[in-house]
C-alpha cells in the first residue's frame, strides 16, 4: 500500500481517484508547519501540493520514501527541484488545468484596474458617492503587452481581442507565424514598453525573470500604464514599481502575486493606485478540480509504473515512443549493468551513439536507463531514471551522446563505449524482432548473446580445444550453460568467449578456468 499525502488545500472530488484507490492511503494534513513535515514525510510515498507548501531540500533530504511530488498547479517555484532531482524523486504539475481560470482572473483585474472597480467599491461603502476620482479608462483601442505568450498569455491575447485591443506579444519562442495566427503584433520589451497602455505578466519566476520588470523597464514606459501580474510575484521589481507609482509612470498595477506571500508590511498593499488579490488566479471550483484530478492520475501512474506526461524533471514521452523505445530501456539498462562489471577502473566518460531508428526518437530515456544501470551495481537503490545523469555528474562521470548511421546493418544499435584511465571498454545491443535484446559487441568482438541474469566473461587465445576445456570444467562443477558464444577478430590471436549459465562460478572454479592453458581472464557477470 503506497502512502500519499495532501499538505495543501485540494479540491477532494479532485482526487476521488487516490481516494478510491485500494494501493493508496491518503492522507490531508494542511496546516503542517516546516518541522511537523519534515518529521512525517518519511512514512510517504507521495505527496501533493499547492503553492504553501515550501517543498526544500531539507524536507526532500528526510523524504526517504518519496517517489513522487504532484504540484496540482503550475508553478514549481516552490519545490526544490534540484533537491527533488537528486534524491530520485518525480515532479509533476498539472499545467492545464488552471489555465482559464488564471486568464479570466488576470482580465479581472485588468478591468478593474481600468474601472477602478475595487477602490469605488471600497468608498461607496464607506458611504460616498464619489463619481469623480473613480472616472476610468476604456480597453478598446488601447494596447495590451503581453510577457510571457504561454498558455495563460495566449488566452488573455484572445479576450483582448474581443474586447478590440492591440495586443503585442513577447515570448522567446513566439514566431511570427504563430503571432499572425493568434492576431498579434509580435514585439519586444522594449515595443512593449514604448507602446503599451496595459501590460500583463505570465511568464515563470526564473533567474532570467526575476526582476524583469524593474526601475530601467519603468523608465522606458508610457505614463500612465496600467500593470498586472497574475504569475509570480518577483517577475515585477516591487520596489521599482513603488517608486514608478509614486513618479506618475504606472497609473494602476494590481496584483494577485507577491515577492512574499502572504505580503507583511508590503506598501504596495493598501496604496490607492494598487488593487491586490491573495494569489487566486487559480481558485475557481473547476481549476481546483482539474488540477487535483490531473495531479491525482499522474500520481496513480507513477506509482503503478505507468507512463505519466507532466513530469517536471524527466523527458517527457508520448504513448507511442514510449512502446517503442521500452525495450530498448531494458537492453540499455542490462548494457549498463554489464559495462560497469567488464571494466576495471572507473568510468571516467560514457560515450552513447545510437543508430538506426533510434535516431528518430527522443532517447534521453534510453540514455538515462543505461547510466542508472552502470551506477546502480554499485550505488543500488538510490539510483533510478530521475537522479542518474545527476548522480553520474556528482561522481565526476561525464557523457555524451551522439547520433550516428553506423547501424551495422541492425534496424536499431545502441553502441557505449567507457573511457576509463586504463582504457576504453565498449559494447553494443540490439532488438532482435521476436527474440528481444541482444548484446551484438563486446571490446569489438562481434558475437550474440542475450542479456540474462548471469553471464561469464572469458578473455582467452583463439586455440582448438578451449571451448571443450571451458564446458567440462564447468560440466564438472554441475554449472549449467544456457548458451555459449566465441568471437574473434583474427584466426589464432585474441578471443572472447561468453556464456549464459545458471549459477555464477565460486571463486574457487574461476581460479581453476585460469588455470587453463590461453585463458586470460574469467569473469561473472550479474545483470
Ligand atoms: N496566480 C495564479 O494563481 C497562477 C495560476 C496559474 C499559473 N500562474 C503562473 O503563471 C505563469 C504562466 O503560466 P502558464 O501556464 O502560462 O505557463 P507557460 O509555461 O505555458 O508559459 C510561460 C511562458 O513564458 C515564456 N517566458 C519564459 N521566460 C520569458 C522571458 N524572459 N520573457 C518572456 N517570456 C518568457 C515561456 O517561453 C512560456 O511561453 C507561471 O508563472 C505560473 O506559475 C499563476
Ligand atoms: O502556479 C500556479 O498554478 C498558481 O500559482 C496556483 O497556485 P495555488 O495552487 O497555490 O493556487
Amino acid at each position: 500500500m503506497f502512502k500519499v499525502l495532501v499538505s495543501d488545500p485540494i479540491s477532494e472530488d479532485g482526487i476521488r481517484a487516490l481516494l478510491d484507490s485500494d494501493q493508496v492511503q491518503v492522507d490531508q494534513k494542511t496546516d503542517l508547519s516546516p518541522e511537523a513535515l519534515k518529521e512525517t514525510i518519511p512514512e510517504y510515498d507521495g505527496l501533493i501540493v499547492r503553492s504553501q507548501t515550501k517543498v526544500t531540500k531539507e524536507i526532500l533530504e528526510c523524504a526517504t520514501k518519496l517517489k513522487v511530488i504532484g504540484r496540482a498547479g503550475v508553478g514549481v517555484d516552490t519545490i526544490d527541484l534540484e533537491a527533488a532531482t537528486e534524491h530520485g524523486v518525480i515532479v509533476v504539475n498539472a499545467p492545464n488545468g488552471n489555465t482559464i481560470s488564471t486568464c479570466e482572473h488576470t482580465f479581472a483585474m485588468l478591468m478593474a484596474s481600468a474601472r477602478n472597480i475595487p477602490q469605488a467599491h471600497k468608498t461607496l461603502t464607506e458611504g460616498n458617492w464619489d463619481r469623480k476620482t473613480y472616472k476610468g479608462v476604456e480597453l478598446k483601442g488601447k494596447t495590451l503587452g503581453i510577457v510571457g505568450m504561454g498558455r495563460i498569455g495566449t488566452e488573455v491575447s484572445k479576450r483582448a481581442k474581443a474586447f478590440q485591443m492591440n495586443v503585442i506579444g513577447y515570448d522567446p519562442f513566439l514566431t511570427e507565424e504563430r503571432a499572425s495566427q493568434i492576431g498579434i503584433q509580435k514585439g519586444d520589451l522594449d515595443k512593449i514598453y514604448e507602446n503599451a497602455d496595459f501590460i500583463t505578466v505570465h511568464t515563470p519566476l526564473i533567474k532570467e525573470t526575476h526582476h524583469l520588470i524593474n526601475k530601467s523597464a519603468f523608465q522606458k514606459m508610457k505614463k500612465g500604464v496600467r500593470i498586472v501580474n497574475c504569475a509570480r510575484g518577483g517577475i515585477i521589481d516591487e520596489t521599482a514599481l513603488l517608486e514608478a507609482i509614486d513618479e506618475g509612470i504606472v497609473a494602476r498595477a494590481a496584483l494577485d502575486v507577491f515577492e512574499e506571500e502572504p505580503p507583511t508590511d508590503n506598501p504596495l498593499v493598501g496604496k490607492p493606485e494598487v488593487i491586490v488579490t491573495p494569489h487566486l488566479g487559480a481558485s475557481t471550483s473547476e481549476a481546483q478540480l482539474y488540477v487535483a484530478e490531473d495531479v491525482s492520475q499522474e500520481i496513480l501512474n507513477i506509482l503503478s509504473d505507468q507512463p505519466f506526461q507532466n513530469a517536471v524533471n524527466m523527458p517527457a514521452v508520448n504513448d507511442e515512443t514510449r512502446k517503442i523505445l521500452e525495450p530498448y530501456y531494458l537492453l540499455s539498462e542490462k548494457l549498463g549493468e554489464m559495462m560497469i562489471q567488464l571494466a576495471k577502473q572507473p568510468p571516467r566518460h560514457i560515450k552513447i551513439s545510437y543508430a538506426g531508428t533510434l535516431t528518430d526518437f527522443n532517447t534521453e530515456l534510453v540514455t538515462r536507463t543505461f547510466v542508472k544501470g552502470l551506477l546502480s551495481h554499485y550505488l543500488g537503490e538510490k539510483v533510478n531514471i530521475v537522479n542518474a545523469t545527476h548522480l553520474a555528474k556528482q561522481y565526476g562521470l561525464s557523457y555524451s551522446v551522439e547520433n550516428t548511421t553506423a547501424s551495422l546493418g541492425y534496424s536499431g544499435l545502441i553502441s557505449v563505449t567507457l573511457t576509463t584511465d586504463e582504457g576504453e571498454y565498449s559494447a553494443a545491443g540490439t532488438l532482435f524482432d521476436g527474440l528481444g535484446p541482444r548484446i551484438v559487441h563486446v571490446n569489438q568482438y562481434t558475437i550474440d548473446i542475450a542479456p540474462t541474469d548471469r553471464l561469464l566473461y572469458i578473455q582467452h587465445t583463439d586455440v582448438p580445444g578451449i571451448i571443450g576445456h571451458v564446458g567440462s570444467l564447468l560440466g564438472k562443477h554441475e554449472i549449467n550453460i544456457a548458451t555459449m558464444q566465441v568471437g574473434r577478430k583474427q584466426v589464432g590471436g585474441q578471443a572472447i568467449m561468453m556464456l549464459t549459465i545458471d549459477k555464477a562460478l565460486s571463486e574457487e572454479v574461476l581460479g581453476e578456468l585460469l588455470q587453463v592453458d590461453h585463458i586470460h581472464s574469467a569473469k561473472n557477470i550479474d545483470l
